[in-house]
């Protein structure tokens, strides 16, 4: 059979005010087909506002589409949000626990909807902005969303489902829900084991995706899907935390319930949960290492589980987890989570006046770790930083805190990949420091040495000359003389090199890294 196309006639542009269109005229078999596609739009067309969104933001969108929020639909208004906010309710009574709001620039408040992007610019929502608000200095919209394609993208998107899809799938029995932040160890799987089977209850396992290791943990929780009662589905949910922890569970009752939980395991006492919360029995492992419930285990007999604290010292170190304490499966996983610290990588923010020898400091420990250490090392030193990464950028404050976070972006992607960041800038702000603390704790470890050398001693080597012409007034803005320094309060070192040799000062450098797990001994170091 022949497909039939439309026979085009003639095309003729036609413009109206601002918009120009190309009209297509074509003949069928019977009468005339008129269609037209716009071609072009000018200055004063309206197009959505973008609003490119946060790992946070992105996550409510994602779970919003997926309808995990049910019964919300999109963003909530002033009413909803501030009805929620008081009684954990929307103002039609039904209980939801935490608002779901998107603040966006005042100007775009105005529009009908507004293009959601995520951080890389791929559109992955339009929000209807049907009532915006204002509160607290900041606008926000408020309407329903919608997917902006047919690809529904975000992370593992294999092995997640609709909440509809999933609800489909669980319908017709007990449903036991419960959302994770770590992998499901012995003692939890046993937990799992005992209150599914007295609820003659399937399973549903919602692994919290958060965190720049979101998929490891997802592969932790499937490894531990041998040990699950057979009827287990696992479901991972970009969900974020709240600040407010009886929110966030109550939250996290609500997202399994979508996803078709019938009951919820939580530890906590949750006043509005959609669905019944069955807590976690107590159990104690018995000698022959089996998690049983308490009261069956003589008293003599119990063990108790690792504490997260000794949990944490084992990971750090790389010893093995027992293996009462998980299998081999997930005990692999989990040290894929959390690697040894020496494994990890890290940043040292070396902060102080010009001339306090951060330069002097930074490369002496480069060269250490370079001949002894098996990480990759980047030194981030002032002045290639300024010429390369932040060239343009001068000495005002805004411009410093510009340069200080850029230097903190690569030093956390270095981190993030392993390797050893080593960063020698002025950074005279506290916000800054803080800054660079916070992306780079998100993959590694962060050590902030302040080289305290006074003010006084930077000015008298004043190897570039600098100090006097800041003295002359031959230049501005001169950290120490016409700028200011925050001292850190929050450093992990502090030294002065009018005390100390440069050879002592990084080996105390070095020590402090031993001493937190980062780098191992080595002999000889000279
Ligand atoms: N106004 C002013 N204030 C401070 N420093 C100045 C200034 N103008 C130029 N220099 C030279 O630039 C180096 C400091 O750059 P940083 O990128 O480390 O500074 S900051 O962290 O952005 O404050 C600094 O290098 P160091 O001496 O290695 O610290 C100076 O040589
Ligand atoms: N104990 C010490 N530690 C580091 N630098 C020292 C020391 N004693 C003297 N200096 C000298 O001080 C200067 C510090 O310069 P630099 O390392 O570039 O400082 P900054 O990077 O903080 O501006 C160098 O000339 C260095 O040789």
């Amino acid at each position: 059979m022949r497909a039939t196309s439309p026979h085009i006639v003639r095309c003729i542009p036609v413009t109206i005010g601002a918009a120009s269109w190309r009209v297509r005229i074509s003949s069928r078999s019977r009468g005339v087909n008129v269609s037209a596609e716009t071609t072009t739009t000018s200055a004063t067309e309206v197009r959505p506002p973008i609003r490119v969104l946060d790992r946070g933001e992105l996550a409510d969108l994602e779970l919003l589409l997926d309808g995990a929020f049910g019964p919300l639909n999109g963003y909530l208004g002033a009413e909803d949000a501030a009805a929620v906010r008081r009684s954990g309710r929307l103002l039609d009574g039904s209980p939801w626990p935490v608002p779901v709001t998107l603040s966006v620039p005042a100007e775009d408040a105005a529009h009908a909807s507004l293009e959601l992007h995520d951080a890389e610019g791929a559109p992955v929502g339009v929000v209807e902005n049907r009532a915006p608000w204002s509160a607290w200095g900041r606008t926000y919209v408020a309407g329903p969303v919608r997917p902006a394609g047919p690809d529904r993208g975000g992370t593992l998107r294999a092995l997640r489902p609709s909440a509809a899809a999933s609800r489909r799938r669980l319908t017709g029995r007990p449903v036991l829900g419960l959302v994770v932040r770590s992998p499901l160890h012995s003692r939890r799987i046993a937990e799992i084991r005992h209150v599914a089977e007295s609820l003659g209850a399937a399973v549903l396992v919602l692994p919290r995706m958060l965190g720049p290791r979101a998929e490891t943990l997802v592969e932790a929780v499937l490894a531990a899907e041998p040990e699950l009662p057979s009827e287990t589905v696992v479901v991972p949910v970009p969900l974020r935390e709240n600040s407010s922890h009886a929110c966030d569970e109550t939250l996290c009752a609500h997202v399994a319930a979508a996803y078709g939980a019938t009951h919820v395991l939580s530890g906590g006492e949750l006043e509005q949960s959609p669905i019944p919360v069955v807590h976690p029995p107590e159990l104690a492992r018995d000698a022959r290492n089996r998690w049983l419930p308490a009261e069956t285990v003589p008293p003599e007999q119990r063990r108790g589980d690792l504490t997260d604290r000794e949990l944490t010292d084992l990971l750090d170190t790389g010893a093995s987890l027992p293996s009462w304490f998980t299998t081999p499966a997930v005990a692999e996983q989990q040290a894929r989570l959390h690697p040894p610290l020496r494994n990890q990588g890290f940043t040292l923010l070396f902060t102080g006046l010009s001339g306090a020898g951060k330069s002097t400091l930074a490369r002496g420990v480069r060269d250490e770790l370079a001949r002894h250490d098996r990480r990759a090392v980047s030194l981030l030193d002032g002045d290639v930083v300024r010429r390369f990464l932040c060239e343009g950028l001068g000495f005002s404050a805004e411009d410093r805190s510009r340069n200080v976070r850029r230097i903190g972006w690569v030093a956390a992607e270095v981190a993030r990949h392993g390797g050893a960041a080593i960063c020698a800038p002025i950074a005279p702000y506290a916000a800054d420091r803080q800054a660079v603390r916070e992306m780079v704790e998100v993959y590694g470890g962060f050590v902030l040495v302040h080289v305290a050398t006074p003010l006084q001693e930077c000015e008298r080597r004043d190897r570039k000359g600098l100090y006097l012409r800041a003295r002359c007034g031959d230049l501005r803005e001169f950290t120490g003389v016409t700028a200011p320094y925050e001292s850190p309060q929050d450093a992990d070192l502090v030294l002065d090199t009018s005390e100390t040799t440069s050879g002592q000062a990084v080996d105390r450098v070095l020590d402090l890294l031993r001493e937190r797990g980062w780098i191992d001994a080595w002999g000889d170091r000279r």
